[in-house]
């Protein structure tokens, strides 16, 4: 393990669904997890999250097997957002994304722990809904609800030992203001060392907002690195089947769509 290692995956096999996956990210990196439906994102996210002990291969996080954390620790240690997950139970919103405390042993009678939870209510829009009930939210609501749950859990400022924030699908369902929130959220997790692991369908969004992408096709790894390194129109006609032009807008590189841009 390199000094600012923090995930080594070696060859990791897990049913017909990933396939030879050999990785490793640095501690602080921001990185996004691209690929087609069904190319095995949330099934790596549900890998690292340490929720697929029947895999073949080796995963270690911070110098340490998965395998042999206890979950007590290894909840300490990262946070992890599910795809879509549905309201569990009508509980008040404060309530709830208080449950993200939880593995640190405090509740809301710590004075920082409410503070975060506050500034967190204010950043994602969602202090107005504090005493609403979780299954009395719109869909975009209900994700900003379960984001700051996931946050809370390894903000740095409660949890010294959190190393890794994983997300599935984070942006799924928020509008413009809010998606931009969430990455500026996502930024200030990894300049302060936590390592954060996000999938996104937004090929534009990885571009300019990941310190670096994993492109996933058929549960393999396409390509690791600089976005601008591993989108290139070659990789993704082969991995989405789609034809692209590269635009650069003020020094800024966008995908689009090569039938789209001739039919205007
Ligand atoms: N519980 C399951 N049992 C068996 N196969 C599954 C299960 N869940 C997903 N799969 C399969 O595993 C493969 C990878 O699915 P996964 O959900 O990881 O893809 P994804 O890249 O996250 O897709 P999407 O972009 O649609 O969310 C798919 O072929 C899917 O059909």
């Amino acid at each position: 393990m390199n000094s600012s290692e923090i995930i080594k995956l070696i060859a990791i096999n897990y049913q017909q669904r990933l396939h030879d996956i050999n990785i490793s990210v640095d501690e602080g990196s921001c990185l996004f997890l691209l690929g087609p439906n069904g190319s095995g994102k949330s099934t790596l996210l549900s890998l690292l999250a340490g929720h697929s002990p029947a895999c073949q291969g080796a995963y270690s996080l911070a110098g340490r097997r998965v395998a042999d954390y206890p979950i007590s620790e290894l909840a300490l240690q990262r946070a992890w957002l599910p795809q879509a997950s549905p309201p569990p139970f009508a509980i008040p919103v404060y309530q709830f994304i208080a449950l993200g405390l939880h593995p640190l042993g405090i509740n809301l009678e710590d004075e920082q722990a409410c503070l975060v939870i506050n500034q967190l209510l204010t950043r994602l829009d969602i202090a107005k809904l504090v005493t609403r009930n979780c299954d009395q939210l719109s869909g975009g609501e209900w994700q900003r609800v379960l984001i700051a749950r996931t946050v809370v859990q390894v903000s740095p400022k409660l949890n010294p030992q959190s190393v890794l924030c994983l997300l599935d699908e984070p942006l799924t369902g928020l509008d413009l203001k809010h998606q931009i929130e969430v990455l500026q959220i996502l930024k200030e997790f990894s300049l302060q060392g936590i390592t954060v692991i996000a999938s996104i369908h937004d090929l534009n969004l990885a571009l300019n907002h990941a310190s670096e992408v994993l492109l996933l096709n058929s549960g393999r790894v396409v390509g690791q690195g600089d976005a601008n390194d591993v989108l290139t129109v070659g990789t993704i006609k082969q991995v989405y089947d789609v034809d692209t032009e590269l635009l650069a807008v003020n020094g800024r590189q966008f995908i689009v769509s090569a039938a789209l841009s001739r039919s205007v």
